[in-house]
């Protein structure tokens, strides 16, 4: 694990916001009075391409006693309300609306996620539906988090059009691509293909690291990654926001 000082970017420059998108920020209106974040706890972003193993490191990070919005979780919960199944059937064709066996519409994944993670545009489409929902939720579950403890918004892209302004820490997991590849496809079972499709739609681990306090390196094994989340976690405690505060170690099991 490696801890970096923020780097400073050179918006103007940068590829990443002449990405015209609309946004998974968290964009705080509090973050322009140093005194609302105070009374608010220590909010983490945690990110990494798919397959990295940030799902792995929040759940450990969740032993530690931080509170999690995970944006993959919001994301399904949008996607099941009927005005937005209405509006993907709308966009996408009613065949990507299927019915379960009680009759009850449902959202064919596979379908959605072949049509837009072979096209930009039909993904910028999805996105433009679904993101600026998901950013609410997680808003909504981080201002949860009482002052003292620590709130971790887990999403694959949550840097892939700029930095959040809220975040207090943003944290990245990286593995080699065809690490990412060989778990997603043998742990998860997913097509070559299909995990070669979701990687190209996403940044890359070097311009994820840009922004980050702390990267985390997951190309080894699982003892490994709970060692770097336990180191991870002893970092965050040092951050200002929580030096009055104590932390509760995880419980067994
Ligand atoms: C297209 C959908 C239906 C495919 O569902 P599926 O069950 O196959 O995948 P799941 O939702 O579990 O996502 C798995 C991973 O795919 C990647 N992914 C999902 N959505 C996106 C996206 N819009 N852009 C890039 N990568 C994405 C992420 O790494 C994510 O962790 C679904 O991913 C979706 O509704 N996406 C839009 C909402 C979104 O952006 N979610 C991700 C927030 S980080
Ligand atoms: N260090 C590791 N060694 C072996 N397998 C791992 C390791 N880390 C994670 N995995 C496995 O790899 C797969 C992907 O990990 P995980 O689900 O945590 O990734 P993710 O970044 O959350 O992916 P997504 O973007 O789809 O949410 C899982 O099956 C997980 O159990």
């Amino acid at each position: 694990m490696g801890n970096h000082s923020p780097i400073s970017i050179d918006w103007k420059q940068s590829k990443l916001v002449n990405r015209k998108q609309p946004t998974m920020h968290l964009n705080c209106e509090e973050n322009h009075n140093p005194s609302k974040t105070l009374s608010r706890g220590l909010w983490v972003g945690l990110t990494g391409g798919i397959g990295s193993g940030k799902s792995t490191v929040t759940k450990l990070l969740a032993q530690y006693g931080a509170t999690i919005a995970d944006a993959d979780l919001i994301a399904r919960a949008i996607v099941s309300r009927p005005t937005v199944l209405t509006d993907i059937a709308q966009i996408f064709g009613t065949d990507v609306v299927i019915k379960t066996a009680t009759g009850k519409p449902t959202l064919n994944r596979a379908k959605l996620a072949s049509i837009v993670f072979n096209d930009p545009q039909q993904l910028a489409k999805l996105n433009a539906l679904t993101h600026p929902r998901i950013a609410q939720t997680a808003l909504e579950i981080l201002k949860t988090v009482e002052p003292g403890k620590v709130g971790v918004y887990d999403a694959a892209i949550l840097l892939d059009y700029g930095r959040p302004t809220c975040l207090d820490i943003i944290v990245v997991v990286t593995a080699p691509t065809e690490v990412r590849i060989k778990r997603l496809v043998e742990t998860r079972g997913m097509e070559l293909k299909d995990a070669k499709a979701r990687i190209a739609n996403q940044i890359t681990d070097q311009q994820r690291a840009q922004h980050a306090d702390y990267i985390i390196d997951n190309s080894s094994d699982l003892t490994a990654l709970t060692a770097s989340v336990q180191q991870l976690w002893h970092a965050i405690q040092q951050h200002p926001k929580l030096q009055d505060h104590s932390q509760m170690e995880p419980s067994d099991g």
